[in-house]
């Protein structure tokens, strides 16, 4: 049987993290924000309540919605501050000695009955709930990018999930208002698991000089209807974050089809990692988004 939640801890306050926290708050329950530094969360908050003032002038959600939303979210720099929820959803870099860590120290100060749950794209959902003290509590929640509009959650669970645990986070995703699919717990799911050998394909199309970036883009836009060209896309996830999810899918199931294009890792190593560092297979530092290559 589900358990109601009403306060969701979210750690990591990227892209992600802000996006669930908006969306949980817009449905009336209160949120923790956690980040390592007051810096990411200020800028968390500003970018969430940039999205809400951008619903209210074209009229989706009422001023008085925009402002009880931001209300409920509170935000914390220490994993204590996440005691009291209900859920925890950890949403930060995808690396998983970083989760496992971040798992062990949440556990420790976590009220016991607390569903917790990862936005991992990619990892094993039964391996990272191996490092907490709950595993038939641990469940795989993904959003997908950028969360406020997409309709679809994966819900993944792990060896030992629950009912309860499958039961409550399906009732938290409805209230969110999205769809959810089910999936079972192999290397990046369902979406990932189609969707990125896509994008490295297409960076191995760059990387053989099959097409420039614009080309590539165009074809996928014009000649197959995609809402965003395979880099563009790339950018938008996080370069970093594709290449994890690469490395996962390449070792997990131990074929080449899916090594990491050698362009892709080049990037990642110059620091050049999409959007959120400005600069990717697309140069953002200026008015409009030009191609580095
Ligand atoms: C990696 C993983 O683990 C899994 C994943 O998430 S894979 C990535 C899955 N996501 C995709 O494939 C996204 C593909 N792209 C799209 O669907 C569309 O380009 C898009 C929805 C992002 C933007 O749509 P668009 O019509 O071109 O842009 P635009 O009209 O400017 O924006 C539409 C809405 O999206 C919102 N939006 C755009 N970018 C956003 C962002 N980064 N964060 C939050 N909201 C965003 C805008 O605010 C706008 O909302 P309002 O209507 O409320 O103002
Ligand atoms: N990007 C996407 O399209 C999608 C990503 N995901 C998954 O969601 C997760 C987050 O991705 P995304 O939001 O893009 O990443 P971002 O890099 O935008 O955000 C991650 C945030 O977590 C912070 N962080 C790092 N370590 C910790 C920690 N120990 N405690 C608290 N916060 C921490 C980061 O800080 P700092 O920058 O200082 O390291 C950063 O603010 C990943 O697991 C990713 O795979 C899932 C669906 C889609």
């Amino acid at each position: 049987m589900a358990v109601t939640i009403k306060k969701v801890g979210v750690i990591g306050s990227g892209q992600m993290g802000n996006g669930i926290a908006q969306v949980a708050a817009l449905a009336g329950l209160d949120v923790v924000l956690n980040d390592v530094s007051d810096e990411h969360l200020k800028s968390a908050m500003a970018t969430i309540n940039g999205h809400l003032s951008r619903q209210v002038a074209r009229q989706a959600i009422t001023e008085d919605a925009r402002k009880k939303a931001l209300d409920r979210i509170t935000s914390t720099e220490t994993l204590d501050g996440l005691s009291d929820c209900d859920l925890v959803i950890e949403t930060a870099v995808e690396k998983e000695e970083v989760k496992r860590k971040i798992f062990h120290e949440l556990c420790a100060v976590l009220k016991p009955e607390a569903i917790v749950a990862t936005n991992s794209s990619s990892i094993s959902i039964t391996r990272l709930a191996a490092s907490t003290d709950r595993p038939e509590r641990f469940i795989g929640i993904h959003f997908m990018n950028p969360v406020p509009q997409m309709e679809l959650v994966e819900l993944i669970r792990g060896i030992a999930t629950d009912d309860m645990t499958f039961d409550t986070a399906k009732e938290f995703v409805g209230k969110l208002g999205k769809q959810i699919a089910v999936s079972e717990d192999f290397p990046a799911f369902i979406v990932n698991r189609i969707l990125l050998p896509m994008i490295n394909e297409a960076i191995y199309t760059l990387y053989e000089g099959v097409g420039n970036v614009e080309a590539i883009d165009a074809a996928m836009k014009l000649g197959a209807h995609h809402p965003m060209g395979p880099l563009e896309l790339a950018d938008f996830i996080g370069l970093d974050t594709c290449l994890s999810i690469m490395q996962v899918l390449h070792e997990g199931l131990a074929d080449s089809k899916y090594r990491p294009c050698p362009l892709l890792v080049k990037y990642v190593e110059a620091g050049w990692l999409g959007r959120k560092t400005q600069r990717g297979f697309y140069d953002y530092r200026g008015d409009k988004p030009v191609p580095t290559r």
